[in-house]
């Protein structure tokens, strides 16, 4: 029998684990996978037409290579990523190998072959969002098998420690989906032994060619790439990737820097920064982060709407009435008070996170799932936008609130903001793009901390069925009765979709009901935090999940100018109590579009 396999280029390559793989895939067992030669657990095993193909823990989509093994016993692997043709005396027709899912981005076959290094450094490794998310991010890529042979990560910062240290500090941070897994402990202590630490200055080249020093010793002789995360305040950027590129960079594989936003705080400051990076960076070196584009169900997003035919002939201004991107949490601005008062929730959730998404959502099918056309796609929806109306805006602060025993603080209790701020830690805004598909569809978007639940989702209305013959047995709830698809992108991950139905019965009683795809309820495999895919893509110089400036230029383009305004015209924001559903304003603000907010209405 012969068998296809499909593996992520940078977990198995080896042909004789792919022919020990194949070999087990025969022989009727389990799902597996391979790694180093070791045979491991894999996710996902699908029969097609007579081939297996399997999937690894590492991509899903991304696949690289395929290995198959022919008639005859003998294996060959087809580079997918470079198109290479299936080895000659592959029989015809004897394989049916599903077309790959293309990276074109360079794989980095030397990476994979354990020939290079790959040495990660987290700038500001003592930080919050290291602590939370980078490290253990990292220690599941190294359990999950996806990091490469051959990689050392390096904590730089200002603070003293010694590896240890950073060590202990790293290992009471690895509370993530992982520490419940079989050899947890051991995969930790190995994961660890990878960690080091150099403290050094943001500014310092001096101290950026000590980190290169002890990188040099790590990578001992083999060719050398190198990441940097930017984990540190927006203000030392700059002097940072300057130091690191003019003092740390890959004498001879790539370099690559991950910037965390803000990237920016308006067109210009956000321009300033671009032009700054790029003294030091090309483009294609600058990785910019956003982490919601990193989420299962923001990936799914054109899975969804691409893959399935009944979707994306009802996804246009002919059948969707509006659609609503939601943010919610019900915790305020804890500890990041002094940030976030410099930023406002329209800069912190909605400029990047909610715009992103939106991009995704409505724009053209791309060329290919290549970074660029995708990007392409985003950009044109992006510079397709009507700007934004101060009228078509609500703002929102949260203020103290006592419910029974507990008190909650209002945002200007925290020390780290001025007690007169305006800032906005709720807002809402009609947005509308002015091109064919989308003509007159109001998208709403709601943001807001300290509210009554945590959420963030994307709601799509649609509009009445003409000459609807149930209307008699809706009633008056005939806004009740529009099909609404429902994307929830946290928690309890799920795709719904609200129908209308006959209820059981001899009458003729018309009910409305889920059509649902929670995913906890379907998959028993745990969905990877954002970052773990994003630092993955990274090492892999895949882009399409990252922002390229054309897409941030466009993204400041559209909220300056409204930001602009709110702020000269100093617009005093509707306070809200903690832990409610946000202003009354919003109601108002989706009334004057005829929306009614998916989230709120009786049946969510
Ligand atoms: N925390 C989060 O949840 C999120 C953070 N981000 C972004 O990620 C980046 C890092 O965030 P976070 O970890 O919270 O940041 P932190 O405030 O924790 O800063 C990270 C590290 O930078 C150094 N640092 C802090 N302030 C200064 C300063 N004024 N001058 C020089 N160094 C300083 C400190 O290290 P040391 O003193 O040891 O040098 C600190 O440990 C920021 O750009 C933030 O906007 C984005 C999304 C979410
Ligand atoms: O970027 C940010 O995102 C977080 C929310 O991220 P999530 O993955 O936990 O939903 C938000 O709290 C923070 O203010 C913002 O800077």
């Amino acid at each position: 029998m012969a068998a296809a396999l499909y593996s992520p280029n940078h977990c198995c390559s080896s042909p004789s684990s792919l022919a020990a793989a194949a070999a087990y895939s025969n022989s009727n067992s389990s799902s597996i996978g391979f790694h180093k030669n070791i045979i491991i657990p894999f996710s996902v095993k699908r029969k097609v037409l007579g081939s297996v193909v399997l999937q690894s823990n590492c991509g899903g989509g991304h696949l690289s290579n395929a290995a198959i093994l022919m008639q005859d016993g003998a294996l060959a692997t087809k580079m997918a990523a470079t198109g290479e043709a299936p080895p000659k005396n592959l029989k015809e027709g004897l394989l049916s190998v599903p077309p790959p899912v293309e990276r074109k981005a360079p794989i980095d076959s030397d990476v994979n072959e354990g020939k290079s290094t790959v040495s990660i450094t987290v700038v500001g490794a003592s930080g919050d969002l290291a602590k939370k998310k980078i490290f253990p991010a990292l220690f599941a890529l190294y359990y999950e098998g996806c990091l490469p042979e051959h990689f050392t990560i390096f904590g730089y910062a200002r603070s003293k420690m010694t590896d240890a240290e950073l060590r202990t500090m790293v290992s009471k941070t690895l509370t993530c989906r992982i520490d419940k897994r079989e050899n947890c402990g051991e995969k930790m202590e190995q994961f660890l032994e990878r960690c080091f630490y150099h403290s050094g200055q943001y500014d310092s080249q001096q101290n950026f060619s000590e980190l290169d020093k002890k990188l040099k010793e790590h990578e001992a002789g083999k060719v050398s790439n190198r990441l940097f995360y930017l984990s540190i305040p927006p203000n030392i950027f700059v002097n940072a990737v300057k130091c690191a590129s003019l003092s740390a960079s890959a004498a001879n594989g790539w370099t690559r820097v991950i910037v965390e936003k803000p990237f920016g705080r308006d067109s210009e400051s956000s321009a300033a920064l671009t032009t700054a990076l790029k003294q030091y960076l090309q483009e294609d070196q600058i990785f910019r982060i956003d982490h919601y584009l990193g989420k299962e169900l923001v990936e799914n997003l054109s899975v969804l709407r691409f893959s399935n035919l009944i979707f994306e002939p009802l996804w246009s201004r002919q059948y969707i009435r509006n659609v609503q991107l939601i943010f919610s949490e019900d915790f305020g601005t804890e500890g990041r008070g002094g940030y976030f008062d410099h930023y406002g929730i329209i800069r912190d959730i909605m400029q990047n996170h909610l715009l992103q998404i939106l991009a995704l959502f409505a724009m053209e099918t791309p060329v290919s799932l290549d970074a660029e056309d995708i990007r392409n796609e985003k950009v044109k929806v992006l510079r397709s936008m009507r700007p934004i109306r101060v009228d078509d805006v609500v703002v929102g602060q949260y203020k103290n609130h006592t419910k029974g025993d507990v008190s909650y603080p209002g945002y200007t209790d925290d020390k780290t903001v001025p007690k007169d701020s305006l800032t906005p830690t709720f807002a809402a805004a009609a947005l509308f793009i002015d091109n064919a598909r989308w003509d007159g569809v109001p998208f709403l978007m709601k943001a807001g901390k300290a509210l009554h639940d945590k959420r963030a989702e994307i709601r799509v209305q649609f509009r009445h069925v003409p000459g609807n013959l149930y209307n008699r047995n809706v009633g008056t709830g005939l806004d009740r009765a529009t099909n609404e698809l429902v994307i929830r992108v946290q928690p309890d991950e799920a795709i719904y979709l609200k129908i209308n139905n006959k209820v059981p019965g001899l009458g003729m009683r018309l009910d409305r009901s889920n059509l649902n795809l929670l995913y906890k309820a379907r998959y028993s495999k745990e969905i990877p935090d954002a970052y773990e895919r994003l630092l993955l893509d990274a090492i892999e110089g895949e882009r399409r999940l990252f922002i390229r400036s054309d897409e941030l230029d466009a993204a400041w383009a559209l909220f300056t100018p409204v930001l602009k305004e709110l702020e000269d015209k100093k617009i005093i924001p509707e306070y809200y109590p903690y832990g409610s559903r946000g202003p009354v304003g919003v109601h108002y603000l989706a009334a004057r579009y005829n929306v009614k907010w998916g989230d709120l209405g009786v049946d969510e």
